[in-house]
């Protein structure tokens, strides 16, 4: 194909649909630009990529096959014209993404041929007098992820159907009979109404008589229950569970009862004993509330002030490193006995500590973190309280709107205490994700694979649950977060890593070494009160090992997790980990669908990517935003590269944010073009992909 011959099949769909002069801006004599100034075209590459004329009275009963010459095709929307005929075969079309042909007057099957449409991922044959059973053909559109055949004529079942990516469906208004299969009934009532024949959840069920018509659903496993983007072999993984899964999934089940029995153990267990330490008179202080769910921090027995022995035995002072500002926007220090009278609330247990929002008597609201104890040695540790001063002060000096300033801290023997400021807008893992902490998961079929690395007690923070399949890991309810926050909180982390990397140099905070920030990871990334960006813990890793959940994020060449360790190339791979995590949705210790379980998303994703498969791995909430595919694809490749195994090839941080801010300059400015050009030629209904179909594989 050529822009040529593409020109040639527009003229003849002209002559052949346009009854209403709707398109006289296509001609080559008046217009020679057709990827200019034609009506509803756009190229890319030299090639019509995207036809959309919607609405335009289109007509004609064979006109639709001329366009089956458009092989450069991505996206093709006719919809609400008054095409009739039968659909032809469109498999020449084989880069379409998107296939609007709803609100017409086509008639006959729909074509088993559109089965070999494979990247098709929005169909929408909607209202049109289609008749004839869905053909299983269809089930060969893996990526599909809207499928509308509502108000035609179709008749026969549904239940062979099997697209495991759906998110939209709908055969509403047809004549079809028979059992909803399992899989698609998780969509509404409405998806299925006005079928007298369909029966079963979420319509009535099926009566005894029907039950005799309805086809036995034989999905056992249901391949809808895959995470996202797995990767499917396209004839496997459909039909009948084989003997040896079944087996798996039993022995899976026994699992997860003595796991979780387990579970319980190592989280009670701790508990009891320290209320029992608690009964004998021990001081407890900033553990978990006495006083119900919101919890208080409070020294047991009326504040730390109040007696010797316990915790405080050996009392410091706050060490302000800049005075915190409260509620009227004054600013102010407080002592320690203030802060523990302060109710408080926990946000979170991390690998360094435990995070406390605590409130003081005047509003004044304040992130306290209680640092985990550590070996001796470690900075953290109870023998080297100079170098914990001398780096908290080199701590202090980094302020700028991308780091969370650290304001004061607490120097005791066995007890240390830092004090930030408060960030009310949560984490980039729990907007992303939808959960406070990550949780590290097992896979039910792995889990003997996994069972003895994995059996409980590990570490006590490493609470472990099955990997949820359904929902991709995510926790219900959270609002998808649109491409734009993600590439704002991508640039804002970047600049806070910049400044912390460059700090050294420019010795604003005295230290004579290069600073790395040493644990960047998405709950490390927090938004404050303006939405902006801003790392959090710079500097802790120095101090104290991190956690098991940051293994995900730890460059290839680190020591072993429990040893300290901070290098620029480190933080450099760890943003290249969370940029991938924006990216694909998926929090790098969750499980893979390769079956993995901890870690190793770069790993993952290049493979994916070596494949040409490389529209698998963004996450699928992505795809309602328009037009992104050329900048998502940039982000990947930046991402890649600062992941690098080797950490001599990982950019520099200053690198890092200029390409990220190239990417969002682009993509600011393509949003204005395109919001101009679909006053004229939108696809209504915002199909996810557009704009010459960018996304490769
Ligand atoms: N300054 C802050 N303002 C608001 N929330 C905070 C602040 N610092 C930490 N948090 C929250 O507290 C939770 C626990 O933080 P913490 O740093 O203890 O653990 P982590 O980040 O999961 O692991 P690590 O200790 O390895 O960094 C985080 O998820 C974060 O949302």
């Amino acid at each position: 194909g050529s822009l040529e011959s593409d020109v040639a099949a527009l003229s003849d769909f002209r002559l052949a649909a346009d009854r209403t002069s709707a398109l006289t801006s296509w001609n080559l004599s008046a217009n020679p630009s057709p990827c200019a100034s034609w009506r509803g075209v756009t190229c890319a590459g030299g090639r019509v990529t995207r036809l959309v004329l919607e609405d335009l009275g289109l007509a004609g009963s064979d006109s639709l096959s001329t366009l089956a010459r458009l092989d450069g095709l991505r996206v093709l929307s006719l919809k609400r014209n008054a095409l009739s005929g039968s659909i032809p075969d469109l498999s020449p079309l084989a880069g379409l993404k998107l296939l609007f042909l709803a609100h017409n007057a086509l008639s006959g099957p729909v074509p088993p041929s559109l089965g070999k449409l494979y990247r098709l991922y929005r169909l929408d044959l909607s209202f049109n007098n289609l008749s004839g059973e869905v053909p299983p053909e269809l089930n060969r559109l893996d990526r599909l992820l809207t499928l509308r055949l509502d108000s035609n004529r179709l008749t026969g079942g549904i239940d062979a159907l099997n697209l495991p990516r759906l998110q939209e469906f709908n055969v509403s208004h047809n004549s079809m009979s028979g059992k909803i299969p399992s899989p698609l009934a998780t969509f509404p009532a409405a998806a299925f109404d006005g079928n007298p024949g369909l029966c079963g959840a979420p319509l009535p069920p099926c009566n005894a008589s029907e039950a005799g018509r309805c086809p036995p659903s034989t999905v056992v496993s249901s391949p809808y229950a895959k995470p996202a983007g797995a990767e499917t072999p396209p004839e496997s993984g459909k039909g009948k569970m084989s003997r040896a899964a079944v087996v798996a999934i039993v022995a899976g089940d026994f699992a997860v009862v003595v796991l979780v029995a387990a579970l319980l153990f190592c989280y009670f267990y701790p508990r009891l004993s320290n209320r029992r330490r608690l009964q004998q008179g021990e001081k407890i202080v900033y553990s978990s509330s006495p006083y119900g769910a919101a919890g208080v921090v409070a020294a047991a027995g009326g504040g730390a002030a109040g007696g010797g022995g316990g915790t405080f035995e050996h009392r410091g002072k706050m060490v302000f490193l800049e005075d915190v500002t409260n509620s009227s926007g004054g600013s102010r220090r407080f002592e320690l006995e203030e802060l523990l009278r302060a109710s408080a609330e926990m946000l979170g247990k991390g690998g360094s500590g435990t995070a406390y929002k605590a409130v003081l008597d005047d509003g004044t609201v304040v992130a306290v973190k209680r640092l985990r104890e550590t070996a001796p040695g470690v900075v953290g540790g109870a023998s080297s309280r100079k170098e914990f001063e001398h780096h908290m002060a080199v701590l202090g000096r980094l302020r700028h709107p991308n780091v969370v300033p650290l304001k004061a801290y607490y120097y005791a023997r066995d007890e240390k205490l830092l004090v930030y400021e408060y960030m009310p807008n949560g984490s980039l893992f729990s907007i992303l994700h939808g959960k406070s902490s990550p949780q590290l998961c097992f896979s039910v079929n792995s889990f003997t694979q996994h069972s003895s690395t994995l059996f409980p007690c590990v570490a006590d923070e490493l609470e472990l649950e099955p990997c949820d399949k359904q929902t991709g890991n995510r926790g219900p309810g959270r609002t998808p977060l649109e491409w734009a926050a993600r590439l704002r909180i991508a640039s804002g982390a970047a600049r806070g890593l910049a400044y912390i990397h460059h700090a050294g140099r420019r010795r604003t905070t005295g230290s004579p070494h290069k600073l790395a920030h040493g644990n960047v990871k998405s709950t490390n990334i927090l938004l404050d009160k303006s939405g902006a960006a801003r790392l959090a813990d710079c500097g802790l890793a120095h101090l104290v090992p991190p956690s098991p959940r940051s293994a995900g994020y730890r460059a290839p060449e680190a020591p072993p997790p429990h040893r300290p360790w901070a290098s620029q190339k480190g933080d450099v791979y760890a943003l290249g980990v969370v940029l991938l995590e924006l990216l694909t949705g998926r929090f790098p210790g969750s499980e893979l669908p390769n079956g993995g379980v901890v870690a190793e998303l770069p790993r993952w994703v290049q493979s994916v990517v070596r494949e040409e498969w490389t529209s698998e791995v963004f996450d699928l909430e992505l795809m309602k935003d328009r037009g992104i595919e050329e900048e998502m694809v940039a982000m990947l490749q930046l991402a890649l590269g600062c992941a690098a195994a080797a950490p001599e090839q990982r950019p520099k941080i200053g690198y890092v944010v200029k390409m990220i801010d190239e990417v969002r300059a682009c993509g600011e400015a393509s949003s204005r073009e395109e919001s101009s050009m679909d006053e004229s030629s939108g696809v209504s209904d915002s199909p996810a992909v557009s704009e010459g179909g960018a996304i490769s594989g």
